[in-house]
């Protein structure tokens, strides 16, 4: 597995009486970019939650590269993720919310949360509430979350969603050298453009199973 960060073989995911995945297979690669595109519905969310740890496959494997996992881990380590929007605490403030999460691990101090929110857009100073955010400004937080520990890939759910043109621009630039710098993205979009811009690979789930465009 040099290159490869995580192997899905052969992947099927029931979840009630549906079968969402159904074979799906995909090696992803250091340093490369991944879009997954589909319809409404067609396993997106549910396929990258596989791709991080969070939802274990009905049949078939999920393979994550030795470095990322080890100390009994149940989730691979190093890998920031954003699925289905972003969560946050409601009452607490875009700082409160990002120091919250980096106390955990200590692997991120206040300046480094200060200096990733005002790079997203965001006033780290500001004691507003996330609950009063605007659906863009939750977004950034969000995205805020899934930077703010320096993994080596991140698992992002439309991370375009709700951000005006420049807010696109900054976050193209910043997965531009995220990906430069040797990082993994593996992302979903319904925007032609984004895809276009920073997807080194499109990947389409089409009847639970995926396929290289
Ligand atoms: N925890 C769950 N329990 C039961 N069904 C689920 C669960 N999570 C997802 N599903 C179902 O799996 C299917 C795929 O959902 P998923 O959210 O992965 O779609 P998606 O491709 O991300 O869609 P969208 O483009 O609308 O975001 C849907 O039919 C959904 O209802």
């Amino acid at each position: 597995m040099t290159d490869t960060v995580v192997e899905l073989a052969d992947v099927t995911k029931k979840l009630g009486h549906h079968e969402v995945l159904r074979g799906a297979s995909i090696a992803v690669k250091r340093a490369t970019s991944y879009a997954i595109v589909g319809a409404n519905g067609s396993g997106k969310s549910v396929l990258l939650r596989h791709l991080c740890g969070l939802m274990l496959p009905s049949g078939g494997t999920v393979r994550f590269a030795p470095e990322f996992m080890g100390g009994g881990r149940r989730f691979p380590d190093r890998f920031g993720v954003m699925i289905d929007g972003p969560a946050y605490v409601a009452g607490f403030s875009a700082m409160k919310n990002l120091t919250a999460l980096a106390a955990i691990r200590k692997r991120a101090s206040k300046a480094d949360c200060a200096k990733m929110l005002e790079q997203l857009g965001l006033d780290a100073s500001s004691r507003k509430a996330a609950r009063t955010f605007s659906l863009g400004m939750k977004q950034k937080l969000g995205l805020a979350q899934a930077m703010i520990e320096q993994p080596e890939v991140l698992i992002l759910d439309e991370p375009f969603n709700a951000l005006d043109a420049e807010s696109v621009q900054m976050l193209t630039a910043l997965l531009d050298e995220f990906r430069a710098g040797g990082g993994t993205v593996v992302f979903t979009s319904h925007r032609g453009e984004d895809i276009d811009a920073i997807a080194d690979e499109v990947h389409e789930l089409d009847g639970g199973a995926l396929t290289k465009a």
